[in-house]
Formats: structure tokens, C-alpha cells, sequence
């Protein structure tokens, strides 16, 4: 498996592309299953770990999916097969959301149960009371979830004890095809669940509210393909965001939208970073010091747990303390044994991580735990002295398209053992080498 080595101590200068987002476009590929009519063609689908993955799961369901040049088109006329396999499901959490689809589609479901992972235990009770409530029999075991409807879903009124992003999309999605109104309560309100209203929206499904705390989707008898572009990936503009502002350098994120970054715009602005926004971008310079700021991860329009451990890299190299509370999953602090390899210095206490800042960072050997705490290392390794060696690769390959490249032509001194493309091809074969996910 690849490396990633990082030279610290480069200013970074350019244009920084913004891909479209994964966590817009997985519940997306997933909702191209409810289009029994035509054909779902995808713009701006990121050629990422995640995306080639969620395609094989359609295609082991006999649906057809062509991939080429970031363009996703799904033909899901005929479906042959209603159980995603374990082999798939295990490699990502985001299969589980052709569960909804599936049901809303075929009456039925078998899914395995989504593996175990790293940042939290991340249950899946919501989606599976949001089918319940529709009328669908759930039944657990031997490592798999069916599900069973007789005749249509039943619009249903459903209340999550958690805005979970995942369980709202699932739900979405099945009560598209369900009879009667279907209304979500404590919806998550993120960006990427707007995105995929507009999708299913264009499909011809009625979706309204998405953005809001109450979704309101009613039934409809069928859905057809469409034409759709997947929203920028505010998580890959603010990771490169924190790449400038740790360097001290200046980039413009090239796509990004402000109004999806608000929270961490709002931090680094208080730490000192100037911000420019346009309607093409977003342009952050760093140049004097920066202030040490607290920080609380929660749904949005909260500050994101996935910018969570990236914001903790760069408070590692601010003037004073700062106080980091990650309320979303209770054990999302793996980077921070990592970052103390780095001689940087946090302690953690229960759920919030004292940061004390002025770390004079070093290179070391160290491990991407998950995806974002990844990329959080590589951040940190911009700003450190010496040599950095990541392993763990796969992770950063789950959500960022060539990172190693576009930093690099930004100015970074950074390469990696093996090039992600010759991976995802070694991937594409067959040989599934992705170890299971753990984010
Ligand atoms: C593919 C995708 O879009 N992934 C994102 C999605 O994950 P995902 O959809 O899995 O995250 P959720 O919003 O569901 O999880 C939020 C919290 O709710 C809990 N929960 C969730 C479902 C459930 O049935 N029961 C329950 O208790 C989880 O354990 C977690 O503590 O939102 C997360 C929170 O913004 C992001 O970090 C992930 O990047
Ligand atoms: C946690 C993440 O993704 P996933 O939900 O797919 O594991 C992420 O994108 O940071």
C-alpha cells in the first residue's frame, strides 16, 4: 500500500479546483436506483474510492453504470437483485443508503449490516424506525438487514431522535415512491441533503423543506432519470483552506461555496486569516500570527465534524489555548496520538481536546486513522520541519482526488509511494485491496 511523504516548510501559491462533493454524490448514485425510466446522468462525480465503490454496489445489483471523465450515467431499468453483498457494504458505510431505495423500488431489501468503524459505533436505528414507520418488517441476522414491504411504502410522519444526515437521505429517498406524505422531523439540514432533493426533485419526485429541520416528500407512483451536477465539496475547500492558512500562503478555492463554509470561514476569521469571497470562489491569506479559537463540531449549520481534526492541526500552530468539542461521534480524536508523534501538544478530555498552540511541529512516521484525520496529518506535515511519512493512504483516497498532486503543483514538497490512480486501477480489476473502511 502507498505512502504519502511530506516535506514541511513550503508556502503554497494557486487555484485550487474544487471537486464535486462525495457525500452529495453517494446518496445520489444510491437514489439513481428509484429511476425506472431512462437515464440518470451525473455531472461532476469525483473519481474517488467511495464513488467506484458505490457504482459496483449498483452494478452487482444488474444495474448498468458507466464512470468516464466525471461523468456517472445510470441505467436502472431493470434490477436483478435486491441484497447488496457484504463484500461491498463492508468497504463503506455509504452503501447502506441503497436501502431505502431498494425498498421503495422493489418491496424488499437484504443489505449487510455496515462494518464496524473508527470514529464512533454509528448505529443505523433511525433508518431503520423511518422504514418502520413506513410499514416495512425489519429483520436482523446473520450479518444482514431485510427488509420487507407488502405492496407500497406508506407515507408516514417520522421524528429522528438524531439529525442524522444518513437516516435522513435513506428515508427521503424510500418515501419518494411510497403512498401519501411522508414528513421528517429533526431532518438534518446539511447542503448534501439538498443536493440530493434537487435530484430526486428532478427525477420527479415532490420534496419539500429540504434545508429546513421538516422535509416533506410525497409519494409518487414512479421516478425517471435525469440530468444533475453534484454541489462543490466544502469539506475538500476547507481542508485546502487550513492548507493555506497553516502554511502561511495564499490559494483560491475555485468553485467553493462561502454560504456551505460559513462556520469554518467564521473560525479562521477569528483567528486572523483574511477571507475573500466571490461568486467564483474563496481566497484565504494568512500572513501575521494566528489566534488560538474554540471550536465545537455539530450538525449544520454547525461547525463539521469532518473539518474537525483538520481545524485542530492548525490551532496546533496558533498563539494560545484552544478548546475543541466533537459532539457528532464520540470518538473521533484518533489523530491526536498521531499529532503528539509530531510533538505537537493535546491532551483529551472526554469529548473535548485541549490544544495548546505554538507547537513547534517535526516530521515522523505516522497513520491516517480515518479519512479526514488523513488529511489533517498532511496539513500538519506542511507545517512541520523535516520529513513526514503517512501511512493509511486508502483513507485519504475514500474523499480527496489526488491530493498529493494538487498540492504539489501548489508548491508542496510532497509525493506518494504508489499514485492513486495506479491503485484505483489495480481496484477496478478486482482486487479489492481497500482494506474494510474505518471512517
Ligand atoms: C457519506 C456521508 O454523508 N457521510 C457523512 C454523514 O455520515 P452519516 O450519515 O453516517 O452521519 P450521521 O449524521 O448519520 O451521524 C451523526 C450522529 O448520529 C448518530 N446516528 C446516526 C444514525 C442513526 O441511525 N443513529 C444514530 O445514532 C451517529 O452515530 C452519529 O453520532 O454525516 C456525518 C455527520 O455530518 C459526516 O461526518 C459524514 O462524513
Ligand atoms: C466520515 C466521513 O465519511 P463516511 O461517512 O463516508 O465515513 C467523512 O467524509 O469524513
Amino acid at each position: 500500500m502507498s505512502k504519502i511523504i511530506v516535506r514541511g516548510g513550503r508556502k503554497l501559491a494557486g487555484n485550487v479546483k474544487i471537486n464535486g462533493a462525495k457525500n452529495a454524490v453517494l446518496p445520489i448514485i444510491a437514489a439513481s436506483i428509484l429511476g425506472s425510466e431512462g437515464e440518470s446522468v451525473i455531472h461532476d462525480a469525483p473519481p474517488l474510492d467511495d464513488v467506484l465503490v458505490i457504482n459496483k454496489v449498483l452494478q452487482s445489483l444488474g444495474i448498468e453504470v458507466e464512470y468516464n471523465r466525471q461523468v456517472i450515467r445510470v441505467r436502472a431499468g431493470q434490477i436483478n437483485t435486491c441484497e447488496a453483498s457484504y463484500d461491498l457494504v463492508r468497504k463503506m458505510r455509504a452503501s447502506f443508503l441503497v436501502m431505502g431505495p431498494l425498498l421503495a423500488r422493489l418491496g424488499q431489501a437484504r443489505i449487510s449490516l455496515p462494518g464496524g468503524c473508527a470514529i464512533g459505533t454509528r448505529p443505523i436505528d433511525q433508518h431503520l424506525k423511518g422504514f418502520e414507520a413506513m410499514g416495512a418488517d425489519i429483520e436482523l441476522g446473520q450479518g444482514y438487514i431485510e427488509a420487507k414491504v407488502k405492496g407500497r411504502l406508506k407515507g408516514a410522519k417520522i421524528y429522528l431522535d438524531v439529525a442524522s444526515v444518513g437516516a435522513t437521505e435513506n428515508i427521503m429517498m424510500a418515501a419518494t415512491l411510497a403512498e401519501g406524505t411522508t414528513t421528517i422531523e429533526n431532518a438534518a439540514k446539511e447542503p448534501e441533503i439538498v443536493d440530493l432533493a434537487n435530484y430526486l426533485n428532478a427525477m420527479g419526485a415532490v420534496i419539500r423543506g429540504a434545508g429546513t429541520g421538516v422535509i416533506r416528500i410525497e409519494g409518487v407512483e414512479k421516478l425517471r432519470g435525469c440530468v444533475h451536477t453534484v454541489i462543490p465539496d466544502r469539506v475538500e475547500a476547507g481542508t485546502y483552506m487550513i492548507a493555506a492558512a497553516i502554511t502561511g500562503s495564499e490559494l483560491y478555492m475555485e468553485g467553493a461555496i462561502g454560504d456551505h463554509l460559513r462556520p469554518v470561514i467564521s473560525k479562521m476569521q477569528e483567528m486572523g486569516v483574511t477571507i475573500e469571497e466571490d461568486e467564483n470562489g474563496i481566497r484565504v491569506r494568512a500572513t501575521g500570527p494566528l489566534r488560538a479559537v474554540d471550536v465545537k463540531t455539530l450538525p449544520y449549520p454547525g461547525f463539521p465534524t469532518d473539518m474537525q481534526s483538520q481545524m485542530m492541526a492548525l490551532l496546533m500552530v496558533a498563539d494560545g489555548t484552544s478548546l475543541v468539542t466533537e459532539t457528532v461521534f464520540e470518538n473521533r480524536f484518533m489523530h491526536v496520538e498521531e499529532f503528539a508523534n509530531m510533538n505537537a501538544n493535546i491532551k483529551v478530555d472526554g469529548r473535548t481536546a485541549i490544544v495548546s498552540g505554538n507547537s513547534k511541529l517535526r516530521g515522523a512516521k505516522v497513520c491516517a486513522t480515518d479519512l479526514r484525520a488523513g488529511a489533517a496529518l498532511i496539513l500538519a506535515a506542511l507545517a512541520s520541519e523535516g520529513e513526514t511519512e503517512i501511512t493509511g493512504v486508502h483513507h485519504i483516497d475514500r474523499g480527496y482526488v489526488d491530493i498529493t498532486d494538487v498540492l504539489r503543483e501548489l508548491g508542496a514538497d510532497i509525493y506518494r509511494s504508489v499514485p492513486q490512480e495506479i491503485e484505483q486501477e489495480v481496484a477496478e480489476l478486482g482486487f479489492f485491496n481497500i482494506q474494510p473502511t474505518l471512517a
